[in-house]
């Protein structure tokens, strides 16, 4: 029998794009889906909550994790540590579900190496104008932090050719359908796939 591992999904894409909305409103709709909770040493916001939004790590307990080879992936994102717990996915996708990372570029790209069969999907504003109000108006940055994000958001989409689909996030209810379409068609892709190798298989026991 052909063993089916769960798929592993990226949503990236530039800060204040939208990720965390697309990504909460997704999972109202999509329950089969697993979030793997990331790993920060930066303070938390008001109303965050650790071990929902993040576990939140001192640098040293950070860069523990990354000694032991506990991270996925990780990064330095505007003066802060940002890293997935490798134990949770691959333990996840092991059990045939599918896991959802929401990070930031250099991250997904180091993720590609070791996982170059996952879904990348960059979500991409409506345009750079738009992507600093969304910033600026969700408040929670100084405005050095805004300005230093939106430089760091120019790098990111120039790597955007890396990933396998873009989605604008132009309106919120739209991103979600959009990738909740990409979801299901890498299914049909994988079962259609899987079906392939299973006559073959078949073909050759003959
Ligand atoms: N389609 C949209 N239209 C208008 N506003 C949006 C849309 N999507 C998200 N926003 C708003 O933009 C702001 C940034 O969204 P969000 O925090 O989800 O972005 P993010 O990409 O996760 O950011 P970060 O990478 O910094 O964590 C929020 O105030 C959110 O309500
Ligand atoms: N490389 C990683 N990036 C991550 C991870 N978790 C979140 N992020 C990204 O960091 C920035 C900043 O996040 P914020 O919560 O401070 O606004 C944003 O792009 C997140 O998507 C991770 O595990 N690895």
């Amino acid at each position: 029998m052909i063993e089916e591992k769960g798929i592993l999904f990226i949503l990236s894409g530039p800060s204040g794009v939208g990720k965390g909305t697309v990504r909460k409103k997704l999972f109202e709709e999509a329950s089969e889906l697993q979030y793997s909770i990331s790993m920060t040493t930066r303070d938390m916001r008001p109303g965050e909550v650790d071990g929902v939004d993040y576990f939140y790590k001192s640098v040293e307990e950070f860069e523990k994790l990354i000694e032991e080879n506990q991270l996925l992936e990780y990064a330095k994102y505007v003066s802060n540590y940002y890293g997935t717990p490798r134990k949770y996915v691959e333990e996840t996708l092991e059990k045939g579900q599918d896991v959802f990372l929401e990070i930031e570029v250099q991250g997904a790209l180091q993720v590609k190496e070791n996982f170059p069969e996952g879904v990348f999907i960059f979500l991409f504003p409506p345009s750079l104008e738009e992507l600093k109000n969304r910033i600026v108006n969700r408040g929670t940055e100084s405005q050095e932090l805004v300005v230093n994000r939106l430089k760091e958001a120019r790098k990111e989409i120039e790597m955007m050719d890396a990933y396998d689909y873009v989605v604008v996030n132009d309106r919120v209810e739209h991103a979600v359908d959009r990738v909740k379409a990409i979801i299901k068609s890498e299914h049909l892709k994988r079962e259609r796939v899987a079906k392939q190798y299973k006559k073959i298989l078949e073909d050759e026991l003959k």
